[in-house]
């Protein structure tokens, strides 16, 4: 395990940011975490990159206890904050520079890193440009390629595609694969669960400070019960046929549109044999299969979005 979190607490007055969380991060892995606004997300990245003191619990770094005035350990994090923090007025250039400074960096190391950074941000041909001209996608970029300059071992990625055009998103989610498959341990949180679902190979579900689950995206899903839920244009089904289908499990209507939850006992090939016997259009029913934000909701009661 390259990072460990044991039991850590963090309260801002009477919020408790986090409560005795705890997870392990393998090195390597693209870790996700995923939770709703408020969650502790922002505050559990502060703490590992020693922005913030926690109250109680402690961290493990490659199997050394995290001291936030080792300098060793410090070059092993990088922090891709939530909120852009580059120097508006000076150029994409100028600012890895600084950056690359504030980490030690010199000469020739200085210069191979910011042309690094500048290709991993794809602003090479904008280097000279002030971060004020940039969109929102770019400077997006620039705050990940910032956080590379000294070459962490781990990146931690606080919600980079906030606020991101979907093609900047698109190029946000290859930089960070490539990164990956370059042996860096990512640890990224969201609140959206496509993300999650697309990138990370581990997921831990954090709300209210806590981690309510960790695991691979098969393993969380596995624990919601098998129903699918099929859905159907109520206008497209007689009385008769409305009634056949609530053979097959529990359905709802609202409107013009039905939500069938399948029964345990339910088989696809039944289902669909009956559609077609009765001349149904399979394009008129949709399969949807249980999703993160499932899960969620089974754990916490609560949308992940609200
Ligand atoms: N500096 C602070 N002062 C007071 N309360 C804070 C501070 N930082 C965080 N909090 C509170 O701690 C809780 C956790 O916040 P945190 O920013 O870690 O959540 P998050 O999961 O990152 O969500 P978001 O995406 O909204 O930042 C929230 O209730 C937040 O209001």
């Amino acid at each position: 395990m390259i990072l460990q979190a044991d039991q850590l607490s963090k309260a801002f007055g009477s919020t408790q940011a986090l409560d005795k969380l705890s997870l392990s991060i393998e090195a390597g892995s693209f870790f996700g975490l995923l939770g709703p606004n408020g969650a502790g997300k922002s505050t559990f990245m502060s703490i590992v990159s020693g922005f913030l003191t926690q109250d109680s619990g402690s961290l493990t770094l490659d199997n050394s206890k995290l001291d936030p005035n080792n300098i060793e350990q410090k070059k092993k994090i990088g922090l891709s904050p939530q909120h852009i923090a580059l120097y508006k007025e000076l150029s994409a250039e100028t600012n890895l520079k600084l950056f690359g400074k504030l980490y030690g960096l010199r000469g020739k190391e200085l210069h191979q890193q910011i042309e690094y950074a500048l290709e991993v941000a794809q602003l090479t041909e904008r280097r000279k440009s002030p971060v004020k001209e940039f969109s929102g996608g770019m400077k997006r970029r620039l705050n990940i390629a910032a956080a590379l300059m000294h070459k962490p071992k781990i990146l931690l990625c606080d919600e980079p595609t906030v606020g991101v055009d979907p093609q900047s998103r698109n190029a946000i989610f290859d930089t960070l694969l490539e990164l990956k498959a370059s042996g860096m341990t990512i640890v990224y949180s969201t609140h959206y669960m496509e993300e999650a679902e697309r990138l990370c190979d581990q997921i831990a579900i954090i709300d209210a400070g806590k981690i309510l689950r960790v695991g691979s995206l098969d393993t969380l899903l596995q624990e919601l019960p098998r129903t699918n839920l099929i859905r159907a244009r109520a206008n497209t089904l007689d009385t008769q046929q409305a009634a056949t289908l609530s053979t097959f499990g529990d359905v709802q209507q609202t409107g013009s549109s039905l939500q069938l939850q399948t029964a345990p006992d339910f088989k696809l090939s039944s289902f669909f044999k009956w559609t077609e016997e009765q001349n149904l259009e399979a394009t008129h029913f949709q399969i949807a299969h249980p999703s993160l934000e499932d899960l969620f909701l089974h754990l916490t009661g609560k949308d992940l979005r609200e």
